[in-house]
Order: structure tokens, then sequence, then C-alpha cells
């Protein structure tokens, strides 16, 4: 029998990947950050990047959200190789990065941090005739949508749960037109049935039609939603399946296996 999961892979690998990195490398100075890692992200698909500490999960999204430049390989978004400069660039592109430290105001309304840099005062682009009523009905119904009923959304973001705020903040990216989502470790600080929301969340966005890029250290959370898993070690890709190709107790047993062998077995090399 076909899986959800398997349908959607088959109908989105039929096109052009939304963004493919094709042996990227990237260097500070002497550190090597990233080498030869490749993953693509297709429409109505979750690729989950998966790493410990200092795998070089932060610098992949840094190249995807246009923070950093890579040094070797190709970036291609939509099929036209490119480098973006800046993050302005990256979110004209389509791609939307939600941080960990999410950028949202505590003490402010929900509804104004979902509409954060588009007010009235302000007079931006096609929202200046917006009416605060408006945004109120906008955020209620966006979160709505993909199944969270905020009551209140007058209450300050700051008294939502951390899963929420990320809800609210991958709400806001899909409202303004993110073709692609960047996660950066969504439920690192959640309990389990917050992360449970989140994940249920970037699932609706994946069948929104969305591309997701979910970076994690959890192997089933990334099994979970994903349909493609990159494994990413002191910079190296050292596995990369798509859901047909590995089971999560293989995802887990690669993710684990002899991890802190390797590591003191890398640091003694480094040491003597
Ligand atoms: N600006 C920088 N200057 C020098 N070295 C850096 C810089 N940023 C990251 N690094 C190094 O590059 C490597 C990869 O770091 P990166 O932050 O991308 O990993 P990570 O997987 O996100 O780690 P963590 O989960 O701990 O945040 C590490 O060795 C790190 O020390």
């Amino acid at each position: 029998m076909t899986t959800d999961a398997e349908k959607t892979e088959a109908a989105s690998t039929e096109g052009t990947a939304l963004v493919e990195l094709d042996d990227v490398s990237k260097y500070y100075g002497n550190i090597r950050a990233l080498e030869g890692v490749s993953l693509v992200v297709h429409a109505g698909e979750i690729s989950c990047v998966l790493g410990d500490n200092g795998a070089g999960k932060s610098t992949l999204i840094k190249i995807i959200a246009g923070l950093h430049q890579h040094d070797a390989g190709t970036l291609r978004i939509e099929g036209e190789e490119t480098r973006l400069s800046s993050p302005r660039e990256a979110l004209d592109r389509g791609i939307a990065t939600v941080y960990q430290d999410l950028a949202v105001v505590p003490l402010m309304p929900v509804w104004r941090n979902f509409f954060l840099g588009s007010e009235p005062s302000k007079g931006t682009g096609p929202f200046k005739r917006m009416d605060v009523e408006f945004m109120r009905r906008t955020t209620h119904a966006e979160l709505l949508r993909m199944g969270i009923d905020l009551r209140d959304v007058d209450q300050p973001i700051g008294t939502l749960s951390g899963g929420e705020r990320q809800c609210v903040a991958i709400a806001r990216a899909v409202y303004f037109g993110a073709k692609v989502l960047v996660l950066d470790e969504p439920t690192a600080a959640l309990g389990v049935k917050q992360s449970g929301v989140v994940l249920k969340y970037v699932a609706a966005a994946r069948d929104a039609g969305l591309g997701v890029v979910l970076i994690t250290h959890n192997p089933h959370h990334a099994y979970l939603v994903g349909n493609r898993f990159v494994l990413l070690k002191r910079g190296a890709m050292f596995g990369s399946h798509t859901r047909e190709e590995i089971t999560l107790d293989e995802l887990t047993r690669q993710m684990a296996g002899g991890s802190e062998l390797d590591d003191l077995r890398h640091e003694l090399e480094r040491t003597t």
C-alpha cells in the first residue's frame, strides 16, 4: 500500500527542485564547517538535516538564508544556479527562515507580531490599506487553517507557549508567500506535546505545497514527518536517504552509531 508521504514524494519529485545544494563546501578560515554536502528540497516535501553540535547545520541554514555564501559547489533555486547575497534576497526568492530564537516582540499582541513590518502606520507595500480588524481576523483565520484555534489574538505573543510561537512564525511565512520554509530546530526547546503540535503544523505546511528544510538533531521528529534525510557530522555528509530507503530504527542507529566513540577518537587524534 502506498502511504501519503510516498504519494506526495512521487508527485513532487517530478518537478524542478525548489532548492538544491550540490557538493557544497564552506570554510571559516581553516575551519571546515561544511564539505561536499548535497541536499534537495521539492515542493510538498520535508527534507530533514540531522546532526549533533558542530555538524554544520547552522552554516547550511545561513547559505540557504542568504547570510553566508558557499566557497565551493552549487546552490540552485528553482533550477537556476545562484548565490544569495542577503536575507532579503532569499526572502524575495520565496525562502523564509524561522530561527529557534524567534524574532518576536513578546509584549506585542499576536496579530501585531504576525504583521510586523507591514502595519498600516508604516504604509508599506500592498498592506497599507489594511485595518486592525482585518489583521486580527487574518491572524486567527491563518492559524485556524492550519489547525490552531487561538481564541485571543490580542494577547501578547510572549504569553503563548514556545510551540504556539513557532506555529505563528510559520503561519506568517506561509501567509506572506514563502515557497520554502527553513526551520532551525523548531522542536529543540519543546516537550513532547508541544513538539507534536509543531510537527503537525509543519506537515500541514508541507501538505499545502511548500518545500520544507527541517533542521533537527532528533531522528524521531525527523522520521515522523520527513521525506528525505541528510545526516551531517563535523561538516561532512555521512548519509543521504529518501524515506523509502531507511527505517526509523536504521536512521536512529546511524545517528547514534558509535558517535561518542568516533568523537573520542577524533579528539584523541587531534590532541596527540
Ligand atoms: N563564524 C564562524 N567562525 C568560525 N567558525 C565557525 C563559525 N561558525 C561556525 N563555525 C564552526 O563551524 C563548524 C560548524 O558549525 P555550525 O554552527 O554550522 O554547526 P551546528 O551543527 O549548527 O552546531 P550547533 O548545533 O552546535 O549549533 C563548527 O566547528 C563551528 O565551530
